[in-house]
């Protein structure tokens, strides 16, 4: 969360000439709902769920850039999902600069808790193994803007690997 998934991805879209698709607001558009809203209702597990199956459908679609939610990866499926059928880049971010990222923010129910920052430092010692398995690169978000990283991103994989 605050890695900058949904930035960075659509300057990368727009850098490449790629469709953007971001899978939150996916399953918001096919549900009627917004994330909270889903999370109160249904829980995490009615989330993860309609997340699966929007990562399914959207892995199978070519030439597009695409954005997942922070726990994704939680899900050995939406990890074969991608790492088979995409190439995966994961923003690494320290805790600090999340936290910094997603103070103002209340659509992240995983954090409205009283504690955020020792929920970060929880979910990333869970997750950053799981990131590092299924990302064919990792790139450090602390220095950069947005528009710097996506650039970054093209470099790091060549442009003839997406031709
Ligand atoms: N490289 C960056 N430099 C400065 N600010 C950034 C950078 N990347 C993202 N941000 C800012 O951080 C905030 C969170 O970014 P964003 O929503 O893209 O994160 P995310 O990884 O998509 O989070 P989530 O997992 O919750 O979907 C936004 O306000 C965005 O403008
Ligand atoms: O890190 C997470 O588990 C989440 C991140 C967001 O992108 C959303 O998918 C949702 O708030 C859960
Ligand atoms: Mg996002």
């Amino acid at each position: 969360m605050g890695a900058g998934k949904t930035t960075v991805g659509r300057h990368l879209a727009d850098l490449l000439g790629r469709s953007f698709i971001d899978s939150d607001h996916e399953i918001e558009a096919r549900t009627g709902a917004s994330i909270p809203w889903i999370f109160e209702k249904e829980g995490e597990s009615g989330f993860r769920q309609r997340e699966q199956q929007v990562i399914d459908y959207l892995t199978r679609r070519s030439g597009i850039v695409l954005a997942t939610g922070g726990g994704a990866i939680m899900r050995q499926e939406n990890r074969e999902f991608l790492k088979q059928r995409g190439i995966v880049i994961y923003l690494y971010t320290p805790v600090e600069m999340q936290l910094a990222r997603t103070s103002r923010d209340r659509n992240r129910p995983l954090l409205q808790v009283a504690n955020p920052e020792q929920k970060l430092k929880e979910l990333l010692s869970l997750r950053d193994p799981l990131y590092r398995q299924v990302a064919h690169h990792v790139i450090p978000t602390s220095d950069g803007s947005a528009r710097d990283l996506a650039q970054k991103i093209i470099q790091l994989i060549g442009l003839n690997t997406l031709r």
